[in-house]
């Protein structure tokens, strides 16, 4: 089922559980507005190269629209579409006065240098900068996009708008970007598989982990599980999988790519087949790389109790029903990657504020606001008798169903 698809299926079945209108029920799933745009850049060749460039804005009716900006072949209107929708569910959720959006380019990042990344980055920030704003809609990095990127984008939109720190966030500390953001989806991903463990009677220290995807997201996640005693024994990437049953040491690994080296050819673990790496035996499995990874297909054969989703859906609802027959519990995307964007929002009222927090702050606030979404979850799925990812949808979607009936339609 694709991206859309499921998300949109989701929202429809928390709709139902809320019981919503079902003319607020549409209103809510068709996006504010959708982008798209040619971007053409000169390669450094001197050849031209063409790419498409997408911003979705899903939803604004509890503030500023937000959410990260891709770069990946598989990049579609689709997609872009979906996890625009996701981010307008997960900003609720989080409890941060922000809508959804998400924007992409569909390229290979790892074959332009990084001049042309440059070029593209501010071509496509051209095409849209009368659309984005710090109170309007504010990117951040996604998969293939990092605080460099983040630099380019305020760059260019600082040459027609003025200077405008907010109008990005996930941006590098010297440019106004918040000490912890870079760690921030990592390190809320393992507050939230900390919560998770505790209400099981289990905890981080103890249990196993497998990773896909050794990014952003995941190796900041593997870095502070194997900090917290948890041991990581498998790990996925683009470019192949490793195992070592007595624990992966995670800081060499870190080393190890930090250094230029392929995850693949890491010496102290041995090559497994990334397609056994999802169905590999472990207590807490960790998506960290791209959507629709869970299928029909290998959900059979998962053998975690815990999947904690750190990777925008990378599970379809086939694999939600097989998993949940199974009796794996599934911690959803929505609120388990949320620490990306709160940390984004402490550093957007930072930027507004004009001051810096210390990072022990971030962390501390970062850990307030899962722990209450946590808690929050857990009550929607006593009141409405469902499974997390209901408990976390019927939360998102109540509070911008609220704001939106609060604002009213009247022209
Ligand atoms: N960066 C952020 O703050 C946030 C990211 N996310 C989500 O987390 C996920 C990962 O994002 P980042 O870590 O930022 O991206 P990244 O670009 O830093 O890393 C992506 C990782 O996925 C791996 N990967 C790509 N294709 C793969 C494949 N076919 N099989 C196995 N591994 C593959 C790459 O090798 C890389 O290790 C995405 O779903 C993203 O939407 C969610 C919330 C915030
Ligand atoms: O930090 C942000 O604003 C958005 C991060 C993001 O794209 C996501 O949570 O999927």
């Amino acid at each position: 089922m694709n991206a859309l698809a499921a998300t949109s299926r989701n929202f429809r079945q928390a709709s139902r559980l809320l019981g919503l209108d079902s003319k607020l029920e549409k209103s809510l799933l068709i996006p504010f507005r959708e982008i798209k745009v040619e971007c053409t850049i000169p390669k450094d060749d001197g050849s031209l190269v063409s790419f498409i460039g997408f911003r979705v804005q899903h939803d604004n009716a509890r503030g500023p629209m937000k959410g990260g900006i891709r770069y990946h072949p598989e990049v579609d209107p689709d997609e872009v579409n979906a996890l625009a929708q996701l981010m307008t569910w997960k900003t609720a959720v989080a409890a941060v006065p922000y809508g959804g959006a998400k924007g992409g380019i569909g390229c290979s990042p790892g074959d332009l240098s990084s001049s042309e990344l440059e070029r593209l980055t501010r071509v496509f920030t051209q095409k849209i900068h009368d659309l984005i704003g710090t109170h309007t809609d504010v990117p951040a990095p996604d998969m293939g996009t990092n605080a460099q990127t983040m630099a380019w984008i305020l760059d260019e939109y600082s040459k027609f708008h003025g200077h405008s720190p907010a109008v990005v966030t996930g941006k590098p500390i010297d440019l106004g970007g918040s000490l912890g953001r870079d760690a921030a989806t990592g390190r809320g991903v393992v507050f939230a598989t900390e919560s998770l463990l505790a209400e099981h009677g289990k905890s981080i220290s103890g249990s196993t982990f497998v990773i896909q995807g050794f990014g952003n997201v995941g190796s900041w996640a593997a870095s502070l599980i194997h900090e917290r005693g948890g041991k990581v024994i498998a790990i996925g990437d683009v470019t192949g999988s490793i195992k070592n049953n007595n624990g992966i040491d995670v800081p060499a690994l870190i080393k190890h790519k930090t250094g230029g080296g392929a995850l693949k050819d890491f010496s102290g673990a041995e090559a497994m087949d990334s397609k056994d790496l999802l169905v590999h035996e472990c207590d807490v499995l960790l998506p960290c790389a791209l959507g629709g990874v869970l299928n029909k297909e290998n959900a059979p054969h998962v053998k975690a109790k815990f999947i904690v989703e750190a990777a925008n859906h990378p599970t379809d609802p086939e694999a939600d029903e097989i998993l949940a027959k199974k009796g794996v519990v599934v911690l959803p995307d929505i609120y388990a990657n949320s620490g990306g964007v709160i940390v984004s929002y402490f550093e957007w009222v930072q930027n507004i504020q004009g001051f810096m927090w210390d990072e022990e702050k971030v962390n501390m606030e970062l850990k307030k606001y899962m722990n209450n979404a946590f808690n929050n979850i857990k009550h929607m799925c006593k009141s409405h008798d469902c499974n997390l990812r209901m408990g976390a949808f019927t939360l998102g979607v109540n509070r911008v169903a609220r704001a939106t009936l609060l604002r009213g339609w009247e022209a």
